[in-house]
């Protein structure tokens, strides 16, 4: 397989040990995430989250999922303390969703699916940059939350809003003063544990922290999310859905709980 990648048949998570013998590393992510054998860990810090919405520099198709990229040359948005011991910076965030409301998530929790989650993508500023930064185990730090079908979200409503515009791999457009803020749960509780990027390169480069509460989205603004395309213009349209890895293997590894 060439390093084009994708969630399909021939291109999809099955197939990508082909072209990334990563894949069936000792970190990898997602996982399956089960509370009772995760570990309560009383010296976890709560996870700071300050976030500057002035950075927030445009939303793009990016042919894998939709991201919002923010400005990262200086400490704007920052995440600090959690189970990270350096200060991270906001790089991008995106979503991984199902082709129904039953699935779509990468972590599961208990083997329960969620219809997506939402990555926040941090990097150590002790490297120079995101790119140096994706080569190094402490490099990168990305916060997951999961959506769960419940009211209309307005704040997801900001992004969908902006939809028609990246409709098809590589369309991008500007997009201002969004505050990711607004997406986080209400209570930051965390599971953490060491893995990996979930897509193509697979970088085990990665602090997990997966929020433990959910944001809600509704099952309109669900089908809003599978409007985007995974093909580009004037190619064969292909519904950009099932944009998710599946769970792997735990391989040893203890998950740590910041909550009782
Ligand atoms: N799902 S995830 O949160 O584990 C995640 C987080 C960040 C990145 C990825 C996946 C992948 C997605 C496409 C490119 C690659 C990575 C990247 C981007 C540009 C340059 C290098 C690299 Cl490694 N960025
Ligand atoms: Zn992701």
């Amino acid at each position: 397989m060439s390093h084009a990648w994708g969630y399909g048949a021939d291109t999809g998570p099955d197939k990508w040990a082909d072209s990334f013998p990563i894949a069936n590393g000792p970190r990898q992510s997602p996982i399956d995430i089960v509370p009772g054998e995760a570990s309560y860990d009383p010296a976890l810090k709560p996870l700071v989250l300050k976030y500057d919405p002035s950075t927030c520099l445009e939303i793009l198709n990016n042919g894998h999922s939709f991201q919002v990229t923010f400005l990262d040359d200086i400490d704007s948005s920052t995440l600090k303390d959690g189970p990270v011991l350096f200060n991270h910076r906001l790089k991008q965030f995106h979503f991984h969703w199902g082709a129904s409301d039953d699935h779509g998530s990468e972590h599961t929790v208990a083997r329960t699916k969620y219809p997506a989650e939402l990555h926040l993508v941090h990097w150590n500023t002790k490297y120079a940059n995101f790119g140096e930064a994706a080569s190094q185990p402490d490099g990168l730090a990305v916060v997951g939350v999961f959506l769960k079908i419940g009211e209309k979200n307005p704040n997801l409503q900001k992004l969908i809003d902006a939809f028609d515009s990246i409709k098809t791999k590589g369309s991008q457009c500007s997009f201002a003063d969004f505050n990711p803020e607004t997406l986080l749960p209400g209570c930051l509780d965390y599971w953490t544990y060491e893995g990996s990027l979930t897509t193509p390169p697979l970088l085990e480069s990665v602090t997990w922290i997966v929020c433990k509460e959910p944001i809600s989205v509704s099952s309109e603004q669900m089908a809003k999310f599978r409007s985007l395309l995974f093909s580009g213009e004037g190619e064969t349209e292909c519904c950009m859905v099932d944009n998710y890895r599946p769970p792997q293997p735990l391989k040893g590894r203890t998950v740590r709980a910041s909550f009782k």
